[in-house]
């Protein structure tokens, strides 16, 4: 559904550099992505904010041409061929809405039809599909400007599957949205990849939607991908690290035993990180012999701590890991 091969992009920036001299800049914003994703698959694509993924959405979208790399969306290249690409993708941006703002949204369900060239029978059926499975019916007659964040985000993914894509692209689609609509665009997303195959890309902040949905995540940061392979080897990989917070009798340099090192150091208190090969007790039992401990908490890792130490350049946390292809 996707191949990417090398892809990179590269925006020129001008800046003022004092009086009235600019400067020119290169910003790799895609700097050399390699991936593939397959029918059905239900991907998520994660990264800190500026990583690149919008850019990447961009140019699978054929809104943006690569600087260079190939790059094939259901066998098409996107920027030559964005109008018959079109036809088979939809896209969701959850900031931004793609239906129009005056008109009721069954209007601009109608407008869409025509956009696309829906078949009036074929479109009655899919908009009555679409209708129940997203709870439309309520606010079919009222103007978009009118809906809340949560309707609109609703009635923005039945336009977006108006045309029964084979490949649908969210950035951020849960956004701003309470828990009671983030579980019903959930479900319903679960549902269409489950049911009707369509093949999902999704790029989100929410830690839920990732643990919910994807059974593979992908990473970017800096342009590069950082991770890709299966949320649960991710997970696994985590669980399986364990943070010791000790408190000493008094601040210290920071504490190295049996190749583990502190990772941080507050005063007296030092956090240290247990790789899956290390014996906590045995580990507990050398500082306590080496250090005068006045407390030791022992705590588990979660996915939300991994990415935090991503975001945050911890690089050589993941990639000291296997990667899956
Ligand atoms: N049109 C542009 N001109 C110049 N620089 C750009 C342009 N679009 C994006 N960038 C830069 O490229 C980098 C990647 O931006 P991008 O929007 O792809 O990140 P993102 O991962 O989607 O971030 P976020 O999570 O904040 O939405 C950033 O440094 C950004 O400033």
């Amino acid at each position: 559904m996707i191949e990417a091969v090398d892809v990179a992009k590269s925006f020129t920036v001008r800046a003022r550099s004092g009086g009235l001299r600019r400067t020119r800049t290169t910003v790799r914003a895609v700097d050399g992505v390699t991936f593939a994703v397959e029918q059905g698959e239900f991907v998520g694509y994660l990264g800190p904010n500026g990583a690149g993924k919008s850019t990447t959405i961009k140019m699978l979208t054929g809104i943006l041409t690569a600087s260079s790399g190939r790059l094939r969306v259901c066998g098409l290249d996107p920027s030559r061929r964005r109008t018959t690409l079109a036809r088979r993708l939809g896209v969701v941006f959850g900031q931004r809405t793609t239906l129009w703002w005056d008109l009721p949204l069954r209007d601009s369900l109608a407008l869409v039809r025509r956009l696309y060239r829906v078949e009036a029978a074929a479109h009655r059926a899919r908009l009555a599909e679409l209708t129940a499975l997203l709870e439309l019916e309520p606010f079919l007659d009222t103007p978009v400007r009118q809906l809340s964040l949560g309707q609109r985000m609703r009635g923005d993914l039945a336009a977006a599957l108006l045309h029964d894509p084979e490949l649908l692209v969210l950035d951020e689609p849960t956004i701003g949205l309470d828990v009671v609509s983030k579980a019903t665009v959930r479900d319903f997303l679960e549902r269409i990849n489950a049911e009707r195959g369509t093949t999902i890309l999704l790029t989100t902040h929410d830690l839920g939607d990732i643990e919910r949905l994807c059974r593979r995540v992908m990473i970017i940061d800096h342009g590069r991908l950082a991770y890709d392979g299966g949320l649960d080897a991710l997970r696994r990989t985590v669980d399986a690290d364990r943070q010791l917070v000790v408190e000493l009798a008094r601040p210290g340099p920071p504490i190295r035993l049996a190749g583990i090192e502190a990772e941080r150091v507050e005063g007296p208190r030092q956090w240290l990180r247990l790789p899956r090969s290390a014996n906590a007790a045995a580990v507990i039992a050398e500082l306590a012999r080496v250090h005068e401990v006045r407390d030791i908490a022992l705590r588990e890792s979660g996915i939300e701590e991994v990415l935090a130490g991503l975001y945050r350049g911890d690089h050589a946390y993941l990639r000291s890991r296997p990667v899956a292809p």
